[in-house]
């Protein structure tokens, strides 16, 4: 019988992500020991509310409304609160004492990553998110590791769950957009506030992320330009379908001549395009790099149960040490775990249509002042969205 040490997590919010993972820690904690080469023990789950309804039976021992306490006795900490102060001001407590901390929240690291980097980098701490983006599919480790050696040269992104949900719901089922985002929110698919999913808040936080990783740079979430689907019609879909399109929410992200592009906008696909076949809250990522060529990374994008995997995947490779108490002082600790178009069917309300030589373009709707790309700068180089060329 092998014996392991055990390293404590410490687990911050419990909704529907937060319950699956404790779940899971429990169900798998032998499992995840072999695997990681250490016992896993769930040391706590940070709450609101100790009696709120949650989606998992999880052992109400477990259960405090003191993080700071949790999170001194814990060796990983594993965030999934959502939202940005209390999030950032617990992941930095955390990485203060030297525990290295696990987290979904993509708002916060598009909003505050660099501050967090630099606090886990000053302790040695680790600071993993592969659940922030894309849910299930495993997109991060690939853009920091697999493809450092080569040279990405656009990401085409369907990154947000629920809006390619509600657009996959309107286009097969002939669905309103206020019924489909209903059923997404019952899913689990939807933010605590479903307007950073439909405004495209949510795919541009991700998008930051993603190009921040692929052209090696720090990309500013206010650059980054976002327009979402609530000015989507139903005819819109129609049109594009009767012309051999499917609209989607794409995150798309470029190195261009004159500095890297961040952008989020409903785009029209080729239905032949692989990114036209990825349905309900799936999400995928096509990477073109030079080298590798065109890759395409595909799976669950949204769901209670689907983000958890990418969570304690990375729990279980996060270095632990052997008791809370010695990890303050380390500085560079040895870690053996470590891996470290709007799509506008009425060419009148376009304001970029279909090229004559057939490409997909960037479409804009009228009606969508509303979202933050008005107040935003197009993209990091400010030179205004290009043209898709599929
Ligand atoms: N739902 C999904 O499919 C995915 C969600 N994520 C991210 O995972 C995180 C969690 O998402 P969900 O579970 O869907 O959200 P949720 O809203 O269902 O759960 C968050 C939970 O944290 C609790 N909470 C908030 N502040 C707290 C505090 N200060 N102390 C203790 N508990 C607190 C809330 O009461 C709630 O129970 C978010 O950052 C989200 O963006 C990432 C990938 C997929
Ligand atoms: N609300 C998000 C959840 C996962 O990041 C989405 O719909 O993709």
């Amino acid at each position: 019988m092998i014996e392991y040490r055990t390293l404590r997590v410490a687990l911050l919010g419990a909704g529907s992500v937060g319950s699956q993972v404790a779940a899971q820690l429990i169900a798998r904690a032998d499992e995840l020991a072999s695997r990681a080469g250490a016992g896993i023990e769930l040391a706590g789950i940070a709450v609101r509310d100790l009696d709120a309804p949650r989606d998992a039976d999880l052992p109400r021992e477990l259960l405090t409304t003191d993080p700071h306490e949790l999170i001194l006795s814990s060796d990983i900490v594993v965030e999934l609160m959502g939202g940005i102060e209390s999030a950032r001001t617990l992941i930095l407590e955390a990485l203060g004492t030297g525990a290295d901390v696990v987290t979904a929240n993509k708002a916060l690291l598009a909003a505050h990553g660099p501050e967090l980097f630099a606090a886990a980098e000053q302790v040695g701490a680790q600071l993993h998110y592969e659940a922030a983006v894309a849910g299930a599919i495993p997109i991060i480790r690939p853009l920091r590791d697999s493809l450092a050696g080569d040279r990405v040269q656009r990401i085409l992104g369907i990154v947000n769950g629920t809006t390619n949900y509600i657009l996959d719901e309107m286009h097969t089922k002939g669905l309103g957009l206020e019924d489909a985002l209903a059923v997404a929110t019952e899913l689990g698919y939807a933010e605590a506030d479903p307007t950073a999913d439909i405004e495209g808040h949510d795919a541009a936080a991700k998008a930051a992320i993603l190009a921040g990783l692929a052209f090696h740079t720090t990309v500013p979430l206010e650059s980054v330009h976002c327009e979402g689907i609530t000015a989507v019609t139903a005819e819109q879909i129609e049109s594009a379908k009767q012309a051999g399109y499917v609209v989607k929410l794409l995150a798309i992200c470029e190195q261009l001549d004159s500095g890297v592009s961040a952008r989020v906008h409903p785009a029209l696909v080729p239905a032949a395009h692989p990114l036209a076949s990825v349905h309900g809250a799936n999400n995928a990522v096509f990477v073109q790099a030079e080298a590798a060529g065109d890759l395409m990374f595909y799976g669950a994008g949204a769901g209670a149960s689907r983000p958890p995997a990418r969570c304690w995947a990375t729990s279980s490779r996060s270095r632990g040490g052997t008791s809370p108490a010695g990890r303050a002082s380390r500085s560079r600790p040895a870690r053996p775990w470590a891996s470290r178009p709007s799509a506008a069917s009425r060419p009148a309300t376009r304001s970029r249509s279909r090229s004559r030589t057939g490409r997909a373009c960037w479409l804009r709707s009228p009606g969508s002042s509303t979202s933050r790309a008005s107040r935003s700068r197009p993209c990091c180089s400010r030179a205004p969205p290009a043209p898709l060329r599929w």
